[in-house]
């Protein structure tokens, strides 16, 4: 039996995808965990700890499952916990919208014979839709407590976190809610001769692959013994389990008539409209991001560039190296983090307002076919048109997909959107080479990424296979909301928080290393008059990568010297352009008149193209490799530099051709 021996009590929360786990989890411990109004938020186990009256709780927030045995890797974490874990009880938090859900994982957790509590979460939501539950007469048949929770509320927290403080009292429930019939002979012999749970028993039975290491001779023959009379055990469980939910539901929930959808969610799921309702906002997203994130960054340049930074340095530091240190160096990486940060936040703020009012379900719903078939996964959409603001958090966002497949192929296709900064070079350069063409650029570069996305899905998808299966085609529809004030700007402080202090101090790192390497070449310390001085700069060991790239560009008539800033441009595209007038020796504003001089029509739409995606920026870099690995992500951008490259040769013979036939 179990005893309370020592003063800590190690709790896990389960709960179908987007019951509220995580808010609930965050609610009882006051620590703040991520939670989004879709499934899939949590995606690896999150560990919190909290203490009252001298006995410490850790409690785990585990990924949400549908059951114990998972398709889905962040599920199949939550299924290995529950069924191999060490812990002392389980809270499991359904949700009250879905009656049939929270009973099918909760009727598998009960045979686990651990303490468990349901947490009827979601409350207020169901009795909106007019879905009630006889809590006494559930509780009664499950054997345990039944506590109805809002979680966002903190309404029915206050009882959970006593209960959880006696978890030695807590009840174990009623294991045999199933009756698996010709099935129970092999689960006893099971349970009787290895001590081991029913519920390990069941999954055993069903050859649920987390159990396979378990599986002694002894444990085969039973098996094989049981498959002789079932020969497909698994359908014939579920099967089992779904007849217990449904009689459960039909005697315990009641729901008021017909659920009515929503006059919006009709529209959304019209065949016509609903597509052409979600392109539109999709376009009104795109559009924002790029309308209001401009004024901000130029408010904020100019209050960097006000601050008297470098009259002060020049003042107080005698040091050529070490003035520069300070300002090529540090302020100028301070200054390239700040620059990103409305860029950051501004994204952020809007896909945190489609997750979290419930739209991006339905933004994605009526399209979801079209998607698949180019191989974007469903949600991907809305992360790739954030992305056109800003690479970075929307990469960030990727986090909350609920598949790990469906994440990491999202996070790798992000960046071959271009992003705002990527779009001031490709204008510049139509503004100056091709300017009757200018509506090419807002054409060329999105079709160019397309196939950059196409490509790499189709690529990825092959490798990815290992990680999972991406989510299944039909998904119910979350409320459509008001986001929540407190938890929403939670969540944008999050995303921009985590930008900040992960990719932040990494910037700022990578800049400085870079200006070492711009002011120093194999003959050593070259000095800070590199940076002013093109002949200098060329013996840079930057200027030396730089000009490595030349080779590769001149054929289709790109000067060396737009080779070089590109190669800045991996630290920050908005660099490129200050390099390219350094190295033209002109002002900015004259760049585009020494770029016309320089540079061919099929030339300046060869660049076009490259610029579209060579490279994501250093900060990208980091964000994405914090995603999908390092590995992944070097992968992922050699081959964007591949694909850049051919796509360039291809443009620039296309657009030759026509000039000639023209
Ligand atoms: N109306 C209402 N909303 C809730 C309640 N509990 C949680 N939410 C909201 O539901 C959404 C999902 O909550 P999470 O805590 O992320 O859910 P989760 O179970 O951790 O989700 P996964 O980790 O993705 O499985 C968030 O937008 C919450 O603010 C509740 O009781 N009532
Ligand atoms: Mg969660």
């Amino acid at each position: 039996m179990y005893s309370l021996r020592n003063k800590t009590i190690k709790v896990i929360v389960a709960g179908v995808p987007n019951s509220g786990k995580s808010t609930l989890v965050g609610g009882l411990s006051g620590a703040f965990i991520r939670t989004a109004n879709y499934p899939g938020t949590t995606v690896s186990i999150n560990e919190v700890s909290y203490s009252v009256k001298g006995t410490r709780v850790i409690m785990k927030d585990l990924p949400g499952t549908y059951s114990l045995k998972a398709d889905m890797i962040d599920e199949a974490v939550a299924a290995k916990e529950l069924l191999l874990g060490d812990y002392d009880a389980i809270i499991v938090v359904g949700s009250a919208l879905s009656p049939e859900q929270t009973l099918y994982l909760l009727i598998q957790v009960l045979e686990l014979s651990k303490p468990t509590i349901l947490a009827l979460n979601m409350m207020d939501l169901a009795m909106k839709k007019g879905i009630r539950y006889d809590i006494d007469g559930l509780e009664k048949v499950l054997g345990i407590h039944v506590i109805p929770t809002v979680a966002v509320k903190g309404y029915g927290l206050r009882d959970i976190k006593n209960m959880v403080l006696k978890a030695h009292e807590i009840e174990l429930g009623n294991a045999k809610l199933v009756n698996y019939d010709r099935l129970e002979k092999y689960i006893d012999a099971l349970v009787n001769n290895f001590k081991i749970s029913r519920g390990l028993a069941v999954e055993i039975l069903s050859g649920n692959p987390i159990t396979r290491d378990l599986i002694n001779d002894g444990i085969r023959q039973i098996i094989e013994n049981a498959r002789k009379e079932i020969p497909n055990i698994d359908n014939y469980v579920t099967e089992m389990r779904w007849k217990t939910v449904k009689l459960l539901v039909n005697k315990f929930v009641i729901k008021s008539a017909k659920v009515a959808i929503s006059k919006y969610d009709e529209l959304f799921l019209n065949p016509k409209y609903g597509p052409l309702l979600s392109l539109l906002i999709l376009f009104a997203i795109a559009e924002t991001i790029f309308l209001a994130l401009e004024p901000l960054v130029d408010l904020l340049s100019t209050a960097l560039g006000s601050l008297p930074v470098s009259s002060l340095v020049e003042y107080y530091v005698g040091n050529d190296i070490l003035r520069s240190l300070l300002l090529d160096g540090v302020w100028n990486g301070l200054a390239t983090l700040i620059d990103f940060i409305p860029y950051v936040f501004g994204v952020a703020f809007l896909i945190a307002f489609i997750e979290d009012s419930g739209l991006i379900t339905r933004i994605s719903f009526p399209i979801e076919r079209w998607l698949r078939r180019i191989g974007i996964p469903s949600r991907g959409l809305i992360y790739l048109i954030a992305g056109s603001g800003c690479n970075i958090p929307a990469i960030t966002a990727t986090r909350a997909m609920p598949s790990t497949r469906d994440r990491v192929l999202t996070a790798l296709m992000i960046p071959y959107i271009p992003c705002t900064a990527r779009f001031v070079i490709i204008s510049l350069i139509a503004a100056a080479v091709i300017p009757h063409l200018m509506g090419l650029i807002v054409v060329l570069p999105y079709a160019v990424a397309l196939i950059g996305v196409i490509m790499i899905s189709n690529t990825a998808k092959i490798r990815l296979r290992f990680i999972g299966k991406g989510v299944p085609y039909a998904y119910e529809l979350p409320p459509l909301t008001i986001p929540l004030y407190k938890s929403f700007i939670k969540k944008v402080w999050y995303y921009t928080y985590e930008f900040i202090l992960r990719a932040g101090v990494l910037i700022i790192v990578f800049i400085i290393v870079m200006w070492l390497l711009s002011i120093t070449g194999p003959s050593g310390i070259i000095g800070p008059s590199a940076l002013k001085n093109p002949v200098l700069l060329k013996r840079t060991w930057l200027g030396i990568v730089g000009s490595a790239m030349s080779p590769l560009l001149s054929p289709i008539g790109i000067p060396w010297q737009v080779s070089a800033s590109l190669v800045y441009g991996y630290i920050f595209k908005e660099v490129v352009l200050s390099t390219l007038a350094l190295l033209y020796g002109v002002e900015e504003g004259g760049l585009a008149y020494a770029i016309k001089s320089f540079i061919t029509l099929p030339s300046a739409v060869a660049l076009i193209v490259f610029v579209t995606f060579y490279s994501p920026c250093i900060a990208t870099f980091i964000t994405e490799s914090r995603i999908v690995g390092v590995k992944l992500t070097i992968i992922n951008t050699i081959l964007q530099f591949i694909l850049a490259l051919t796509l360039a040769y291809i443009a620039y013979y296309l657009a030759l051709f026509m000039v000639i036939a023209l």
